[in-house]
C-alpha cells in the first residue's frame, strides 16, 4: 500500500560565504525558515523535526506563509531532498508536479526530451517509447516535436513538460499550487487531466495559499511555520489557525 512516513525529518541548507555578521544583527523578518549563524557558516532550517504519516486515502493540504517550508516538505515526499536528520520512507510511485521542466535539455528536440524527461520521472525507455504518441497528441505540438525545445515559446515548453509529467497515473501525487498551463483551451484540458490524476492517486499532497482550492481536494491539513508543523488536523481547524495568523506572528528577531 502506498504510504509516506516522516520521522523527525529535518532539512538544513548550509550557506557558505554568507555575511554572518550582518545576519546576526539582521532586521526583523516576516518570512522564511529559521536562520542560524554558526561562525562563518549560516544554516537555514527549512524543515524542523517533522513527523507525519500519510496512507491510502489521505489528501493533505499544506499551509503556511512564504518560506514556511511547504515546497521543501513536498520535495522530501518526492524523494528529491533527503532529510539532513531523521528519516523519510516513501512507498509507491510518485508524480511530483513541482519542477516540471527539470531535466529537459533545450538543445534537444521535443521528442528527444520526452525520452529524457520520461526517464527522469522514472519511466523505462520502453514505457516512454510506448507513451510518445499519447504525449505528443496531448501536447498538440505536432511538427514542433521535431524541433529543438529552445525554439518553443514558454507556453509550448510547459505544454510538453506537463504532458510528460502527467503521462501516467501515480500512487502519490504532489502539487505546489494547482498549475494551469497554456492558453485557455489548454488550461481546460490540463485541469481535466489533473483532476483525474487527483481522483485516482492513492495519496495527494497539495500546498497552496488558497483555502477554497484546498477544501475542494483535501481531507486533512498541516500548518507550517519556520519549517515546523505547528498544527495538524481537520481542514476547518487548520484553516482557522492559518487565517488567524497575522503577519506579525512571524515577526521575530533572528536567533
Ligand atoms: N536551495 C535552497 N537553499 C537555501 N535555502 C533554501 C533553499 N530552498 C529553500 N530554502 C529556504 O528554506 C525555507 C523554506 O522554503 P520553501 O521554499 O520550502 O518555502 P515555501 O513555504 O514553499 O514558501 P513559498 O510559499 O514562498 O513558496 C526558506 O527559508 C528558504 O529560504
Amino acid at each position: 500500500m502506498p504510504s509516506i512516513q516522516l520521522r523527525s525529518a529535518t532539512v538544513d541548507f548550509p550557506i557558505y560565504n554568507a555575511r554572518t555578521r550582518s545576519l546576526r544583527h539582521g532586521l526583523l523578518r516576516r518570512v522564511g525558515g529559521r536562520i542560524q549563524p554558526q561562525g562563518d557558516l549560516v544554516t537555514v532550517n527549512a524543515l524542523r523535526d517533522v513527523t507525519l504519516s500519510l496512507h491510502a486515502g489521505d489528501r493533505l493540504a499544506i499551509l503556511g506563509g512564504n518560506g514556511a517550508g511547504k515546497s521543501t516538505l513536498l520535495r522530501v515526499f518526492a524523494g528529491s531532498y533527503e532529510p539532513s536528520s531523521g528519516t523519510a520512507d516513501i512507498n509507491g510511485s510518485v508524480s511530483s508536479l513541482l519542477d516540471i521542466t527539470l531535466g529537459m535539455d533545450f538543445e534537444l528536440t521535443g521528442e528527444e526530451n520526452i525520452l529524457l524527461r520520461g526517464a527522469f520521472v522514472g519511466m523505462s525507455r520502453q514505457e516512454v517509447k510506448q507513451r510518445i504518441p499519447e504525449i505528443a497528441e496531448f501536447s498538440e505540438l505536432g511538427e514542433y516535436l521535431h524541433l529543438p525545445v529552445r525554439t518553443y515559446s514558454s507556453g509550448m515548453m510547459l505544454r510538453l513538460a506537463f504532458a510528460i509529467s502527467t503521462a501516467r497515473a501515480p500512487d502519490i501525487l504532489l502539487l505546489d499550487e494547482m498549475i494551469g498551463v497554456g492558453d485557455r483551451a489548454f488550461i481546460t484540458k490540463t485541469s481535466k487531466r489533473l483532476e483525474k490524476l487527483m481522483d485516482t492517486a492513492s495519496i495527494l499532497a497539495l500546498a497552496s495559499h488558497d483555502t477554497a482550492t484546498l477544501s475542494r481536494y483535501c481531507n486533512r491539513a498541516v500548518l507550517l511555520q519556520e519549517g515546523s508543523i505547528v498544527m495538524e488536523g481537520s481542514l476547518a481547524t487548520v484553516f482557522k489557525a492559518y487565517e488567524a495568523t497575522s503577519p506579525s506572528d512571524n515577526l521575530r528577531q533572528p536567533s
